[in-house]
């Protein structure tokens, strides 16, 4: 259930890689206990919009807009520092070290004081949420599989106690089982308040978990509704493989 006002906002947000435009006018609100869906073919500037709230880009990215987090602008504040004030990206198991055992990976992180009211899980809920890396707790990052690096890159992110989790693509190379747990424990984590942004190309998946749905296409937010959008052709067609030839 969503409650009081949006956690993180964007307002107008466009990003562009020289002349050409990955990203038109994109505007989005996120609320405590809701999650969104971020679907859209290959392309479609996905994973240029969550780079973009989190202030990050692959390559010389203008990006104009505005974008807020607890009402405050952080549209000009670097990504280090958006990270810090509680904004968590968490792209395809990237954040994770390969030469760092899972334990050491939680005791790099820097816990913020407990007086600042913001989403917190510890190492103990951790490892009650992901048995896997409990059990895999001396293992190097570069011994895990890809479905467990997944798990410790958004357990090091929750540890960080974010105010809004963005996930770019997490089901990437996960079989279905996996994908279904993963997808599980972070509705679970929505539902105790954290917003959660869900980059996802499996929208059977994604349509199983998230509350609300946006649809981009070349650069475009050319849909926006709750679960009920899964009935769009536009979705049926392209992602849902229902296509009728
Ligand atoms: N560093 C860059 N320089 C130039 N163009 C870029 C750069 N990064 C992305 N683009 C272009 O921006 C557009 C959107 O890319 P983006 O990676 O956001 O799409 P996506 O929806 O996440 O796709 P996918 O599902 O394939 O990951 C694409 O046309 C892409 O080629």
């Amino acid at each position: 259930m969503t409650t009081g006002a949006a956690v993180m906002s964007c307002r107008d947000v466009s990003v562009r890689y020289g002349a050409s435009v990955a990203l038109h006018d994109m505007s989005l609100d996120m609320h405590r206990g809701e999650m969104i869906g971020v679907l859209g073919a290959n392309g479609a500037g996905k994973s240029t919009f969550v780079n973009a709230l989190a202030g990050w880009s692959r390559g010389a990215a203008a990006v104009s807009g505005e974008i807020s987090l607890l009402g405050r602008s952080i549209a000009r504040v670097k990504p280090h520092v958006r990270f810090r004030s509680g904004v968590a990206l968490v792209s395809e198991g990237k954040n994770v070290f390969g030469r760092v055992s899972v334990s050491d990976h939680f005791r790099l992180i820097r816990i913020p004081a407990p007086e600042d009211t913001r989403f917190r899980v510890t190492a103990d809920e951790i490892f009650e949420l992901f048995p896997r890396l409990a059990e895999r707790r001396s293992h190097l990052g570069g011994q895990l599989s890809g479905g467990e690096r997944q798990m410790l890159a958004l357990a090091c992110a929750l540890l960080s106690c974010p105010r809004v989790l963005l996930l770019d693509e997490p089901s990437i190379g996960l079989a279905p089982m996996i994908v279904t747990e993963l997808l599980q424990t972070v509705r679970r984590l929505v539902d105790r308040g954290l917003p959660v942004l869900l980059v996802e190309q499996n929208a059977e998946a994604a349509l199983k978990v998230v509350d609300r749905v946006v649809l981009l296409e070349t650069g475009r937010k050319v849909l926006e509704g709750g679960r009920e959008v899964a009935g769009d052709s536009r979705i049926q067609d392209a992602y849902l493989g229902k296509r009728k030839e």
